[in-house]
């Protein structure tokens, strides 16, 4: 008995340190986790908007006229928030539970099983001791990986949780379907050739967020405000809601509703739409109940598109609102994926 009081102290020692050492298990907010007051989000409540439009998209496939109304609710939306929610949008709900639960298996995981070397796994994941913005540390962890054409990607991604690939690569392909859709109809809306996005749209980049739950979610931030350099995002939140939207200087926050996806206009297609859809700022922030986990994937153009306003659009009366860009120079210019922008690129 004598023999293994010993061990079995330091085993509940090694054990408390190991629960300890999750950076997020602490009482209070630590100093390099805190921004600057310009930054943080602070105390003031942010209720849910019920402004931001939630789209029915299965009407567009009722009736031409439906359609048509579809088409407008999209382009409205595009127009004054940047953002909008999908409802009935075709993607089975055991996809999207499947994925949630295999991300939060991911993140559950050891480090050791995360951690690696970017440039040759084909994935990048960032736990939030290596994150910092403007010298201060994210609140979240987070994996990034294209997601397609899948055959090319697919067996770089991770291989534990043992369904990851599988599972993932099923949403990523539902995904795809679903923002061709979204982006077919705003191309009708907008009066562009049909299929102009087919071609510009072939890369495909995931990251997925784990946010824990916070001591002080005022002092701190999942995600800094941002805008995303994609044509669209489309995100999952869950049943957690914990992304806000500037919208005429004020902060909204986007309610968490089941089994809808939000997009959002990412600036490639504020280019193109020559100024007529925005993409709006927006952030993530932090809760004291619960983790949050979100996954997004951003539609992009290739690196070596050259991203312009359409055509069709402009006239005498409307020139030109943005410079051609090549795409790769605009996500080197804006360092839009930080430290990884090369290996994002190259791996894409
Ligand atoms: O977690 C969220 O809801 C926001 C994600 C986001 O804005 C991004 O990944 O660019
Ligand atoms: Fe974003």
């Amino acid at each position: 008995m004598f023999k293994f009081a010993g061990i079995e102290e330091d085993f509940r020692a090694i054990m408390e340190i190991k629960h300890h050492s999750k950076w997020f298990n602490v009482q209070s907010v630590p100093q390099c986790y805190t921004f600057s007051p310009e930054e943080r989000p602070g105390k003031a409540p942010i209720p849910i908007c019920k402004k931001i439009p939630v789209i029915d998209l299965g009407k567009s496939l009722v009736s031409s006229s439906e359609k048509m109304e579809t088409i407008k609710q999209l382009l409205q939306a595009g127009q004054q928030f940047g953002f909008f929610q999908v409802i009935n949008h075709g993607i089975p709900e055991n996809v999207v539970t499947q994925t949630m639960s295999t991300f939060k298996e991911f993140f559950n995981m050891a480090d050791e099983q995360k951690i690696n070397v970017p440039a040759s796994k084909g994935w990048i994941y960032t736990g939030s001791e290596d994150e910092v913005k403007n010298g201060v540390h994210l609140w979240r962890d987070n994996i990034k990986h294209p997601c397609h054409p899948l055959e090319k990607c697919m067996q770089s991604w991770p291989e534990k949780p043992a369904s990851y690939r599988e599972v993932v690569g099923t949403y990523a392909a539902e995904i795809r379907k679903l923002s061709l859709t979204i982006l077919e109809l705003i191309c009708l809306g907008l009066g562009i050739e049909s299929g102009y996005f087919d071609e510009i749209s072939q890369v495909q980049l995931l990251s997925a967020n784990n946010y824990p739950a916070c001591p002080d979610p005022s002092l701190t931030l999942g995600i800094l405000k941002h805008l995303d350099p994609s044509l669209i995002t489309i995100i999952y939140q869950g049943n957690v809601s914990g992304l806000q939207v500037l919208v005429d200087g004020q902060w909204i926050c986007v309610g968490a509703l089941p089994n809808a996806f939000v997009v959002n206009i990412g600036n490639q297609l504020e280019i193109i739409s020559n100024g007529k859809l925005r993409s709006a700022e927006h952030r993530a922030v932090t809760n004291s109940r619960e983790a949050r986990t979100s996954i997004a994937i951003f539609i992009n153009p290739a690196p070596n598109c050259i991203v312009e306003p359409a055509k069709v659009l402009l006239n005498e009366y409307n020139p030109p609102l943005y410079k051609s860009i090549l795409y790769r120079d605009f996500i080197n210019a804006s360092k839009a994926f930080g430290i990884h922008t090369d290996a994002i690129q190259n791996e894409a």
